[in-house]
């Protein structure tokens, strides 16, 4: 009997060490039962996946990173831009005449990215060239100059670890379709199947206008119908690239009209008074938009002097738009089908840097206001101009009379925007954090990053299945804690007798 005793009071199970070493696991068991029902579904450290896209524009070349967790490659509004980065310089297509100058140029900008992308992620990120408009047009023009430059830069970019996964020029669809994908994929819209917003692109050399109409089903001009399926959704988007009515090119061919007969002076009302300077002939003309417009015996040069007016400067510039012809049931200009502009826009690059300067981004003004504030601004002398804006760049400055009313006229005679309308379209440089324009969106279509179908949804979501984790936890640590209280209790009368 007592050696029985002796027994059961050695036993390694009734010492109240291992009770309390006992208490500890289970104690630890449950602790880490409840870290890991936390943890689960999140990644345990945020590894993060990059992409590079290079925008050859027209007027320059701008590098984009951006970066996203690498767990949730197919969920929407996750891809951030990181880094931005502007060539120093003219756009590719500018150094067709020297090509590797072409490739030169991107170097900077390309040591910058391999500073931002951690290292050890160089070979495995992507890295995308799109060309558009200016290349467009030196392709039309000279196609082996064209190819030379695309050597060039080829050649420049393999110099660097990343995947290099070629350079190209988008098409005119594919820069208004990945633009409009971009804005809408930035606000959440294409995963919850919201309404989406439309596009409007202003380059140097090109225009986009992409946007979904309910009365649009695509067959009336299938060349300017793109469709996609998105998380589930069927989009069918209008989306039509108006080569040479970009900016720069719309300021050519207004030149052009007013240079048919070579005269020595230009009096133009887009440019304020005051403002004069001698310009080539050969340099306004050196572009395939107004190339075969070229006046007969013209001089070298024209002195192009200001008059600032807004109203003279709006008829000058609707004579570059033809609305005489159209063999759809509507047109916007020069016989492109354009179906009513529905919905709100977001309208970005030109517009935004145009209307920003001008102090017009605010589209609740009425239109009549709008007009006023510029007709007052076209009004204003060229010296007071100078004067106001000394740190602003001559060339663009100059340019805004011309650019505000260029902008006004495109979407009011062009594309139909009423006063109404007007009011829907959003100014925007930068939708949170990442830069409105095509190359976002670009590179989620190449990197597979918007899924066809909805993904699918987890049977809980987490918050749901760390709760009932967290229950269970509860309740087998109250199981727990009654499972050992009678060993407790013999503990502690042992420790009584002792
Ligand atoms: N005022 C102002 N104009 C700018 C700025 N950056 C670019 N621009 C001008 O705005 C116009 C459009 O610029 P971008 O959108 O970069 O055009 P791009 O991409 O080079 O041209 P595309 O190939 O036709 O798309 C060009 O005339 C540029 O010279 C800026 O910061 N301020
Ligand atoms: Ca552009």
């Amino acid at each position: 009997m007592s050696a029985q005793r002796d027994m059961k009071e050695k036993s390694p199970w009734r010492t109240p060490v291992t009770i309390i070493i006992i208490t500890v696991i289970g104690v630890i068991a449950i602790v880490a039962l409840v870290t890991v029902a936390v943890l689960q579904n999140k990644p345990l450290s945020q590894k993060y996946k990059y992409g590079i896209v290079l925008d050859a524009g027209s007027s320059h070349t701008a590098l984009y990173i951006y970066e996203w967790p690498a767990e949730k490659d197919n969920n929407t509004g996750r891809v951030e831009q990181t880094h931005s980065c502007k060539v120093q310089g003219p756009g590719i297509s500018a150094y067709a005449s020297d090509p590797w100058k072409a490739g030169e140029s991107l170097t900077d900008c390309m040591h910058e990215a391999q500073q931002k992308v951690p290292r050890n992620k160089h070979e495995e990120t992507p890295l995308y060239l799109g060309a558009t408009a200016g290349m467009r047009l030196l392709n039309m023009e000279n196609s082996s100059a064209s190819d030379q430059v695309f050597q060039a830069v080829e050649e420049a970019l393999r110099q660097f670890q990343f995947s290099f996964q070629g350079a190209r020029i988008l098409s005119g669809q594919e820069e208004g379709a990945f633009g409009w994908v971009t804005v809408n994929y930035l606000d959440d819209r294409l995963k919850q199947g919201l309404e989406t917003t439309g596009a409007l692109d202003l380059g140097g050399a090109s225009t986009q206008i992409s946007f979904v109409s309910s009365n649009y089903d695509g067959s009336e001009s299938p060349k300017n119908s793109v469709t996609f399926r998105l998380y589930g959704n069927d989009y069918n988007l209008y989306t039509h690239s108006f080569l040479c009515y970009g900016k720069d090119q719309a300021l050519r061919l207004t030149l052009a009209q007013q240079t048919l007969s070579g005269p020595v002076i230009i009096s133009d009302p887009c440019f304020h008074k005051g403002y004069t300077k001698i310009k080539n002939y050969a340099d306004l003309y050196d572009s395939p938009c107004v190339s075969h417009r070229k006046p007969q015996g013209a001089p070298a040069t024209f002195n192009h002097t200001g008059t600032g007016n807004f109203q003279q400067c709006q008829e000058q510039i609707k004579r570059i738009f033809n609305f005489t012809y159209c063999k759809y049931s509507r047109c916007s200009f020069n016989g492109i089908f354009q179906p009513l502009v529905q919905g709100p826009f977001g309208a970005f690059s030109a517009y935004y840097f145009v209307m920003d300067f001008l102090n017009l981004t605010d589209t609740s003004e009425p239109l009549t206001e709008v007009k006023d504030k510029l007709t007052k601004y076209c009004a204003t002398l060229w010296s007071e101009i100078t004067a106001q804006h000394h740190t602003v760049k001559e060339k663009y400055l100059a340019e805004y009379c011309f650019a505000g009313t260029y902008i006004l006229t495109l979407l009011t005679e062009g594309y139909n925007f009423t006063s109404e309308s007007y009011s829907k379209i959003k100014y925007i440089k930068q939708i949170k954090g990442s830069d409105a324009g095509w190359t976002l969106g670009y590179m989620l279509n190449l990197t597979n990053m918007i899924p066809a179908e909805a993904p699918d949804s987890p049977p809980l979501p987490h918050a749901g299945y760390v709760s009932i984790v967290t229950i269970m936890a509860i309740l087998l640590f109250i199981v727990f804690i009654l499972s050992i209280r009678p060993l407790w209790s013999r503990c502690s009368k042992q420790l009584h007798i002792v």
